[in-house]
């Protein structure tokens, strides 16, 4: 054998002619055959804008896949189930936020060379991210008009609309634990964004001030938080990746630009968890 060569062992599998490979179980070919560049002549840093978004959407088709489950066990009171995949979701969200480094590397002068190819194209047409934050609460009917052209992924978005999210699923949970949950968060037009509740707080706060008497409960409302954390560090990181590579222009998606996404910052998810943070020990 040559120098600093590694020997095939005579047992590795060579022959796919009539078994599936990694290739064929991946459907590599197609996912490879995916990434396809505008510009012309094509610009080298297209491939980077093309697959730091293909990426993120692969993730979010996991988040989504995970999310639904979730939502499915908070639903049926396996909460120790519903966290383990809010865990899941939350290496996700890490892994969506730290991938924003490679991007940062496509400098405004590159970006310039070939933004102007993208058109009207933008990622505030990313349905499986507004599926995202349906499924977390942050409801607006208002989104669907962007997929008119979509039906498919219009349609998803409706069903996902007029879903409960994984909050309402929590607070429900909690009014089957014994809790008093207002009758207004139970009932509520799930097809609208949740608004901020004062009593509910109250309610949390009993379990921050008593966590070992429902300790299960205490994790979950944690677990809740870091997604919330979690999602609002990546919105922070796309405003500030998007401060750097075009400035203050206005976005492709006919938005103002960082203006427009960094008011993505003050939506919330799960106001109350936040507000009972000033509440306890009062
Ligand atoms: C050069 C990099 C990027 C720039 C300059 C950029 C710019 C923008 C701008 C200006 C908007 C507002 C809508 C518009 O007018 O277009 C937007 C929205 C959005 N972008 Fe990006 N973006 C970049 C990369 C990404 C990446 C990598 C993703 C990953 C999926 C992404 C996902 C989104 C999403 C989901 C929205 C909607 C956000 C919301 O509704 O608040 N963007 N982007
Ligand atoms: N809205 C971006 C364009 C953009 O970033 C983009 C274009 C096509 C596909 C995905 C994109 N990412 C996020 O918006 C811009 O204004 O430059």
């Amino acid at each position: 054998m040559p120098k600093n060569t590694r020997k095939i062992e005579s047992g590795i599998e060579t022959d796919f002619s009539d078994k599936m490979s990694y290739g064929s179980y991946l459907a590599l070919d197609t996912l490879l055959a995916s990434q396809q560049p505008v510009s012309k002549p094509e610009h080298h840093d297209e491939m980077l804008f093309i697959i730091q978004h293909q990426t993120s959407e692969l993730w979010l088709k996991l988040m989504l896949h995970e999310l639904r489950a979730v939502r499915r066990q908070l639903a049926q009171d396996n909460l120790r189930a519903a966290m383990k995949g809010v865990a899941r979701i939350k290496h996700i969200q890490r892994s969506l936020t730290e991938q924003w480094s490679v991007l940062a590397t496509l400098t405004p002068s590159e970006y310039a060379q070939f933004r102007g190819d993208l058109g009207s194209a933008s990622g505030f047409q990313s349905y499986q991210y507004r599926a995202v934050e349906f499924m977390l609460g942050n409801k607006n009917a208002g989104m669907l008009k962007v997929f008119e052209a979509n039906p498919a992924a219009q349609s998803m978005l409706a069903e996902t609309l007029a879903q409960s999210s994984i909050y309402d699923e929590f607070l429900a949970l909690l009014a089957r634990r014994g809790f008093a949950v207002p009758a207004e968060l139970l009932e509520r037009d799930v097809t609208k964004a949740h608004v901020f509740n004062a009593e509910l707080v109250q309610l949390f706060r009993v379990v921050y001030e008593a966590p070992d008497e429902h300790w299960d409960l205490y994790e979950a409302c944690e677990e809740l938080v870091d997604l919330e954390d979690n999602f609002q560090l990546w919105r922070f990181r796309h405003v500030h990746t998007v401060k750097r590579i075009i400035g203050m222009k206005t976005g492709t998606g006919g938005s103002s630009g960082v203006g427009f996404l960094q008011r993505a910052l003050e939506l919330t998810f799960f106001p109350e968890l936040f507000a009972v943070r000033t509440e306890i020990g009062q």
